[in-house]
């Protein structure tokens, strides 16, 4: 199962996090409202970290997304807004990178809406509403993904916490198709700074490396 920790700010602790975790991603926010915004006086010490960079973006342009994969060498885009599926076809043909698809999930979940996406994208990421976009530290109810319906791999998000690790592999068995989860406020000291020692411990908890006591 990939790992993807998001909303990394500040230069050392991305490096504690490469060097202590591993993970297989690293998401790096571009909604200037969020506290995790990354600013781009950063992008020359962020490129040289050795890691898949995953952009976050809510509603922005073609020109600006392609702007930030260019300065940060983006592995991913990571759309968290409601960019429609013209926009997916059009990202997609001016760059090698991934996109992923965020699903904001509130009470219930059309699958009937997002068959659109399917071919165009590389995979879901199902994150729980919340006005602020991302971020909210809130779960949304999981069992609703029970009936997935498509091959795309997806992530699962919205305030996974180290007492998650049981309930991830409970879904991961009921839906091969889970790929991995993203990481971020419970793991936090404050928004944007990662307690990496609270990483690592899910880390290995959900790879089987440590049992749970
Ligand atoms: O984290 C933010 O500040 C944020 C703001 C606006 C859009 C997206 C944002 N985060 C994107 C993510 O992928 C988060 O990891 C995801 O929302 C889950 O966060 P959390 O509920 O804190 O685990």
């Amino acid at each position: 199962m990939e790992i993807k920790v998001c909303g990394m700010r500040e230069i050392s602790n991305m490096q504690d996090l490469i060097l202590q975790v591993s993970p297989d991603w690293m998401g790096l926010i571009f909604y200037s409202k969020s506290p995790r915004f990354v600013k781009d006086e950063l992008k020359g010490e962020v490129k040289k970290i050795q890691v898949p960079k995953v952009g976050v973006f809510v509603n922005e342009s073609i020109d600006y997304v392609l702007d930030k994969v260019q300065k940060y060498d983006l592995a991913a885009i990571q759309l968290h807004g409601k960019e429609s599926v013209g926009f997916v076809a059009e990202l997609k043909n001016q760059t090698t990178a991934e996109i992923w698809k965020v699903v904001s999930v509130g009470e219930d979940l059309n699958w009937e809406e997002l068959k659109a996406y399917v071919g165009q994208i590389d995979r879901f990421l199902f994150d729980t509403a919340t006005n602020t976009h991302g971020g909210s530290g809130k779960k949304f109810d999981w069992g609703l993904l029970d009936s997935y319906p498509f091959q795309v791999p997806f992530m699962l998000s919205g305030g996974i916490d180290l007492e998650s690790v049981k309930r991830v592999k409970d879904l991961k068995k009921a839906c091969p198709q889970l790929i991995g989860v993203d990481l971020n406020s419970k793991f936090e000291t404050e928004p944007g700074i990662k307690d990496v020692a609270m990483l690592r411990n899910f880390k290995e908890e959900l790879l089987g490396l440590r049992s749970v006591n």
